[in-house]
């Protein structure tokens, strides 16, 4: 998908309008004929990275600021803008950001689930790897439920991966999850002697991961966009150090940007190695919770496919809480179908459905 839309120029129609995007005002706007399209791999302090005439002998990375025109539509990793002045990609040549392209989708979030303020992650995802540990530390189902929420409200496949497995095994967890369309993946360090993949993790400990789950995520991720997301310690910078044979974490010039050393804070689109042109994976690291004040309560039934067809059986108009009379999803958790993580399943549900009601709701964004 990434690779079709790169090509887009000057004359492209608008695919699919985003409602939620951001994009400035037609009417007033130059048309700026000679800007060319890049794809923006990181923002850091007001300067954004942009890769053009990618996978060309062309190739470049370009430096940019913002127009003013732009005001403060935020700009984030997997946008595609149009930059004009100087694009030669030369170490101390400085672009100019004049428009951010219509965008497929949009991860957006809220700090918790009261906070209004639209927090945009990133753009044109195709999928969201929400990755947790089996243990060390503790699973969070409802961080996990959260960010499938926070996908299906996006358009975004999501897609679960669970590391850690040699710890502990997550057949537990996973009971959470076994009713949903959802691809899982399950890593786990490698024993001595079995074939792995060597990968530095973000406190210089070198994690040797098993093969298979690395090539399950590799095929998954293929000429697609990911964003990755989770927790501090799970063994995210591992897995993507192993996708990407990026070392980020030790410093020194940067895989993708080719300059300096990138904070650790920001967003960051790598390339995934030996993999077809438009494969990417946007690391976040930094985000520790996932609020969701912006998302459709609708949508976060949705999200819960499992418990959906139940709620046909409400009463008209019901909130699902656990005291709302009548809710037939209390008689779909005792059923035996619903399986041992049914009651789970429910009370996550209830959780996030009613997270915005609750006054100490600033705790539920890392639930
Ligand atoms: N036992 C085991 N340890 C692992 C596995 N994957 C990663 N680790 C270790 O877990 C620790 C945390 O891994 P990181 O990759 O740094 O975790 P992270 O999620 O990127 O954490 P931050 O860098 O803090 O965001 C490191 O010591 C890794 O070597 C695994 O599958 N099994
Ligand atoms: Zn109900």
């Amino acid at each position: 998908m990434g690779r079709d839309t790169y090509d887009w120029d000057e004359s492209d129609v608008r695919i699919r309008p985003n409602k939620k995007g951001t994009r400035p005002r037609t009417k007033d706007r130059p048309a700026y004929e000679d800007a060319v399209i890049g794809r923006i791999v990181t923002v850091d302090r007001g300067r954004y990275t942009a890769i053009l005439d990618e996978d060309s002998p062309d190739e470049r990375v370009v430096v940019a600021a913002r127009a003013r025109e732009l005001r403060r539509s935020p700009v984030v990793p997997g946008d595609f803008v149009a930059l004009v002045g100087d694009t030669s990609g030369s170490p101390d040549g400085l672009a100019r950001l004049v428009r951010i392209q219509d965008r497929r989708t949009l991860l957006r979030r809220s700090a918790d689930d009261t906070d209004p303020v639209e927090r945009v992650v990133v753009a044109n995802a195709d999928q969201l790897v929400v990755v947790v540990a089996a243990a060390n530390p503790e699973p969070r189902i409802g961080f996990i439920d959260r960010a499938l929420a926070a996908a299906y409200d996006a358009g975004i496949e999501p897609i679960l991966c669970i590391t850690k497995a040699d710890v502990k095994d997550p057949a537990a967890l996973l009971e959470n999850y076994r009713h949903l369309d959802l691809e899982v993946v399950v890593s786990r360090s490698a024993g001595d002697g079995a074939t792995g993949i060597d990968a530095r993790s973000a406190d210089g400990l070198s994690a040797r991961l098993e093969a298979g789950a690395v090539g399950e995520l590799h095929r998954l991720l293929a000429g697609r966009v990911s964003v990755v997301l989770g927790h501090s310690g799970v063994g995210k910078s591992t897995l993507v150090n192993a996708l990407t044979g990026a070392q980020r974490a030790t410093g020194g010039v940067n895989a993708v940007t080719g300059r300096g050393r990138h904070t650790s804070s920001s967003a960051l689109a790598l390339r995934v190695a030996d993999a077809p042109p438009g494969t990417w994976i946007i690391d976040t690291p930094g985000i520790r919770s996932f609020g969701l004040a912006l998302v459709d309560p609708d949508n976060i039934l949705q999200s819960f496919p499992d418990l959906l067809p139940a709620s046909a059986n409400c009463p008209r108009g019901c909130t699902h809480a656990a005291d709302a009379a009548g809710c037939a999803l209390d008689a779909w958790a005792s059923r035996p179908e619903a399986g041992p993580a049914g009651a789970a399943r429910l009370a996550s549900l209830r959780r996030l459905l009613g997270a915005e009601d609750k006054v100490d709701s600033k705790q539920l964004g890392t639930v």
